[in-house]
């Protein structure tokens, strides 16, 4: 294998390159990208970068030995195609960009709403996004959040944070419902009412109300929130249209193993794009986490390179973390719908607190903690071994 193609140049994409040099491949690398900036960190845009306590530059995912990968960087171009009988990516401007294998590393892009909206609504996935949304949080303005996931729940926090009035709209009747079931999702909810943020639960965006510019919010229950700037955050999906006709199974993202491989051999897929079969669920998942957009690389370039054995299996727990109002809230492992929830630790409604997820055997599945990021990662680390 000569010449090896990464097409997606955020943190899976970098985390690849970095895999397949550590790894010893000494062949030519080509990663392809279609933001016209270097790879950043998306955590911070919903966080200190929209708050304004760190720049651009600190968000810069490369560092001073990334120089010396030997890697050449198409930033700025969409790969349009995936020609697997042809051996290459097809570019959006016409060049073919032959290679003996992809790493597709494409990741998700927000959830849009349909149809078209007025000035100031946002979503929020890239560095452009949080530049033309940070320019608009100016205290006193009327934010309204639509979706109180992730997202929308640390730029409800930055916002409030920043002297914004914030509303947030929900439509399941608890905020982080799916990743962490209704009785901790309401724990995470009382953030909000705490901290000088309204959350609306329960209730959905009916219609954005203004012409050139937004002025309100109107609700499937009838009311009406006013509104100087909205925020979109309703999730995300994968970017894989391009790979419509390559042959890959593509079913929420492309289908793969948990190392990442694809039905294709040659081609294998990593981070939020990648719709994985994973030992430590016994299942399908498609996880948008950055330690998975981090640590799926490693596992996958072993398996392309045909070193598995000396590499480490990725059974990783998923993880995720997530900033609001001063508050660290972790989750590790995987809920599953018959969890019953034992607080460890703390008082939830303290906002200090650890909590186990049991499956119907007892057994602790998952560990929640705000604020308690030392026997989180003894647990994390517990779960870990769990075969
Ligand atoms: N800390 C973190 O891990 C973090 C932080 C920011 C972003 N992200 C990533 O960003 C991506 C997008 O995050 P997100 O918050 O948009 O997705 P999400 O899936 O976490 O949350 C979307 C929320 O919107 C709600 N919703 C959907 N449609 C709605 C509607 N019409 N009206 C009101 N509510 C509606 C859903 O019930 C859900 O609560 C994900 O990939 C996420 O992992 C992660």
């Amino acid at each position: 294998m000569e010449h090896i193609t990464v097409v997606g140049a955020s943190l899976a994409g970098l985390a690849t390159v970095r895999a397949l040099r550590a790894q010893e491949f000494e062949g030519r690398i080509t990663v392809i990208g279609d933001e016209r900036h270097e790879p950043y960190d998306r955590p911070p845009l919903s966080k200190e970068y929209l708050a304004g306590t760190v720049t651009e530059e600190d968000i810069g995912l490369t560092d001073s030995d990334d120089a010396d990968l030997g890697v050449e960087w198409v930033i700025g171009q969409t790969a349009a195609s995936l020609d697997t009988a042809g051996k290459a990516v097809v570019l959006a401007d016409g060049p073919r960009v032959g290679t003996d294998a992809v790493v597709l590393a494409t990741g998700a892009r927000a959830r849009q709403l349909p149809g078209g909206f007025p000035q100031g609504v946002h979503t929020l996935r890239t560095l452009d996004d949080a530049r033309a949304l940070r320019s608009e949080l100016v205290p006193g303005a009327r934010l309204v959040v639509i979706g109180a996931g992730f997202i929308g729940a640390e730029i409800a926090s930055t916002a409030a944070g920043l002297g914004c009035e914030v509303d947030i709209v929900e439509a399941a009747d608890v905020p982080l419902q799916r990743p962490l079931g209704a009785e901790m999702g309401a724990v995470c909810g009382r953030l909000h009412a705490r901290n000088g943020a309204r959350l609306h639960a329960g209730t959905g965006l009916a219609e954005l109300v203004g012409e050139t510019r937004v002025k309100a919010v109107r609700l499937t229950d009838g009311r009406e929130l006013p509104a100087d700037v909205v925020v979109v955050g309703i999730g995300a999906q994968p970017n894989t249209e391009w790979l419509a006709g390559s042959g890959l199974e593509i079913d929420d993202g492309v289908r793969t193993d948990e190392q990442g491989r694809t039905t294709i051999p040659e081609v294998l897929a990593v981070g939020d794009c990648a719709h994985s079969y994973r030992d430590y669920t016994a299942g399908w998942l498609r996880l948008e986490h950055w330690t998975n957009a981090l640590q799926q690389p490693a596992a996958a370039v072993a398996a392309l390179l045909g070193r598995e054995h000396s590499a480490p299996a990725h059974h990783s727990v998923p993880y995720f973390w997530s900033d609001q109002y001063g508050h660290k809230i972790q989750f590790a492992g995987h809920r599953t719908a018959d969890c019953t929830v034992q607080i460890e630790e703390g008082d939830p409604d303290s906002g200090d607190f650890l909590a186990l997820y049991l499956n119907s055997e007892e057994r602790p599945v998952g560990v929640l903690a705000i604020n308690r990021a030392r026997p989180f990662g003894q647990w994390r680390r517990k779960l870990a071994k769990r075969p």
